[in-house]
């Protein structure tokens, strides 16, 4: 017998590493449901203003380049896709670059604005395909979904973040160290977190989960057993 199907929106927000988006993608799969995966979006902004020649830190004009790109963001969770005006950019945009510049992009509140909307229209529409959808980001509780039917909040030691970021680039064949990722997941957070606009932190109701001695299976059954106690699951006739 399967799990059943999400109804509703489960909002995963979170630092890098925390298993934001292995597991919501998960989550999503095994209830039937749709999933975002929004730090992608701003991802793909990031290198659009990189491959435009851009300063990340020039506001004006990065908020030109958000303007006119064409982003598309898949929410299938066995296929999230990301493609910049019909490419897919999916490997592109987890590249080093991309990731030294992404705070930055991310602090610009027009950036935000219009990823937003783009955002909220893509949950709106899953609601109504599918029923529910996992998003995954850093403000997605606080902001785009302030009224998401369940909102967690993970979080982990920074250096189990860094293992386990390390790892995954090295199976991906980008090679670094546990001290050179550690480095850059402790500046995202202090930059993330202390921006003006939309900053990470977890909403007043979010639950807090700490998966630093969990594992993926752990941390799964974790977000079943909130969205089961919500009565979020529901189980067809006969399922
Ligand atoms: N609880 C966990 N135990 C072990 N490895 C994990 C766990 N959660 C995530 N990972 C691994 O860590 C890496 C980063 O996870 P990811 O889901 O991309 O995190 P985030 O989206 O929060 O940045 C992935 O390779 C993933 O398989
Ligand atoms: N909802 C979101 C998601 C990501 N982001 C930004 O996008 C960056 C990349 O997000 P991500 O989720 O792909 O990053 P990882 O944690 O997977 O490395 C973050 O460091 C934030 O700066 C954001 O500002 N708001």
């Amino acid at each position: 017998m399967g799990l059943g199907e999400l109804r509703g929106v489960v909002a995963l927000d979170g630092p890098s590493g925390t298993g934001k988006s292995s597991a919501a993608r998960r989550l999503a799969a095994s209830l039937g449901a749709r999933y975002l995966d929004t730090g992608a979006m701003y991802r793909a902004v990031t290198l659009a203003v990189l491959r435009a020649g851009v300063d990340p830190a020039d506001a004006e004009r990065v908020t030109e380049v958000a303007r006119t790109l064409r982003l598309v963001q898949g929410s299938d969770p066995q296929r999230s896709t990301t493609t910049l005006d019909g490419t897919d950019v999916g490997t592109d945009i987890r590249g080093p670059e991309v990731t030294l510049a992404v705070s930055p992009v991310s602090a610009v509140p027009q950036v935000r604005e219009l990823l937003v909307a783009q955002q909220r229209a893509i949950i709106a529409a899953a609601l109504e395909d599918a029923g529910g959808i996992v998003v995954e980001g850093r403000d997605i509780g606080t902001v785009v979904v302030p009224d998401a039917e369940l909102k967690v909040y993970l979080t982990a030691d920074a250096q189990a973040r860094a293992q386990r970021r390390t790892r995954q680039d090295n199976a991906s064949g980008r090679t670094s160290t546990v001290d050179a990722t550690l480095a850059d997941v402790q500046r995202r957070d202090a930059y993330d977190s202390s921006r003006a606009v939309s900053p990470l932190r977890p909403a007043e109701d979010a639950v807090e989960l700490d998966t630093t001695s969990l594992d993926l299976a752990g941390v799964l059954a974790a977000l079943v057993d909130l969205v089961e106690q919500r009565g979020l699951r529901v189980v067809a006739v006969g399922g």
